[in-house]
């Protein structure tokens, strides 16, 4: 369901002519994704995904192509894009913005073993390590700045426990942050979730779908990983998977005490960002297809979770 766009072989035949990449074999529409038209083209030399951008700010695709770039020169397991005989990677065909990439190797994984967090904490903190020095620019656009305003627009749907919860949260936020030192900042990719990369096994193939991509507090990528990526259905952190992941990207990126002290506040509120942004696509702005949408409690048990339990400790480094 995710060609909203269908193109034919003649298109991707003329478009591909523009890259040394081959001539086409064969294009297959890829069924996942909800926001932007993907298929899989095999090439006489390689195989390769081309998305065509249906969605979105449009005049923001230059600063992940020079994200994705910037990674890809740094040895991060990404989909650096295709760049054309003249340099340049974004086009348009069939009159919507389009980029080719590498098709990288694996599977998302539904249940992640120690391994597979051991591989993404290292590689989110490699990132990370490298992201605080590259040179572009475009705000995080849903930090404290957005939730203060956007919060407003979900509370009539909401049972009034519901209601206190979300106001109460935003406003602790606000304080919290207001008062705390800066935190490290850098490129984040701002939506790393299971569904968001490729394993091979234990290999990691890929992080993909930058298309959150932007440059904030380092912290909040860290944090959206681990209520991901190491939370049981109840909400609960699972310890194993937790003490994996910050092991290994601490190995690459310790944290400082400013973000030690944020800590437990940063995964509350990347908690509520889930918990408002999957309202706002069921009440407030839902989108054409008719796809489920992702269940907006699920990150309400994990907000009340870490609200009840805490953060568990953070990892010593190892000196
Ligand atoms: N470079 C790549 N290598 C291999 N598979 C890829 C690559 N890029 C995308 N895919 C596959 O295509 C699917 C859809 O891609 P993507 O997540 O970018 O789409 P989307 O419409 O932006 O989705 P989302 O709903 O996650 O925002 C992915 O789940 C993955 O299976
Ligand atoms: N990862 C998001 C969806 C894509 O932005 C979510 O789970 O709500």
């Amino acid at each position: 369901m995710a060609v909203f766009t269908p193109l034919t072989d003649a298109q991707v035949s003329t478009f591909l002519s523009r890259f040394d990449a081959g001539s086409l074999v064969a294009v297959k529409g890829v069924p996942a994704g909800t926001e932007n038209s993907t298929f899989f083209v095999t090439t006489d030399r390689q195989e390769l995904v081309l998305t065509l951008f249906e969605q979105g700010e449009h005049e923001e695709l230059p600063f992940f192509v020079e994200l994705l770039d910037y990674l890809d020169e740094h040895r991060l397991p990404v989909p650096g894009p295709l760049h054309d005989h003249d340099g340049i990677a974004l086009h348009s065909l069939a009159d919507k913005p389009a980029l080719l990439f590498p098709r990288l190797p694996g599977e998302h994984p539904h249940h992640p073993n120690l391994a597979q967090c051991r591989a993404l904490g290292d590689a989110l903190g490699h990132m990370h390590k490298v992201s605080q020095h590259f040179p572009g620019h475009r705000p995080n656009p849903r930090d404290l700045h957005w939730l203060l305003p956007m919060h407003h627009q979900v509370l009539a749907y909401l049972s009034p426990e519901d209601q206190a919860l979300m106001m109460d949260e935003v406003e602790i936020y606000q304080g919290f942050f207001d008062k705390a030192p800066d935190l490290p900042q850098g490129a984040l990719h701002g939506d790393l979730f299971r569904d968001n990369t490729l394993f091979d096994g234990d290999r990691l193939g890929g992080m993909i779908d930058f298309y959150n991509g932007c440059t904030g507090d380092l912290l909040f990528d860290l944090a959206i990983v681990i209520n991901d990526w190491a939370t049981e259905p109840d909400g609960r952190l699972d310890p194993e998977r937790y003490a994996t992941i910050l092991a290994a990207y601490q190995a690459q990126r310790p944290l400082n005490t400013s973000e030690r002290d944020a800590w437990p506040m940063m995964l509350r509120m990347t908690a509520l960002r889930y918990w408002l942004s999957r309202l706002l696509v069921v009440y407030v702005d839902p989108p054409a297809h008719d796809l489920t949408p992702h269940d907006p409690d699920q990150f309400r048990t994990i907000l009340k979770r870490r609200l009840e339990d805490g953060a568990l400790p953070l990892p010593e480094v190892a000196s």
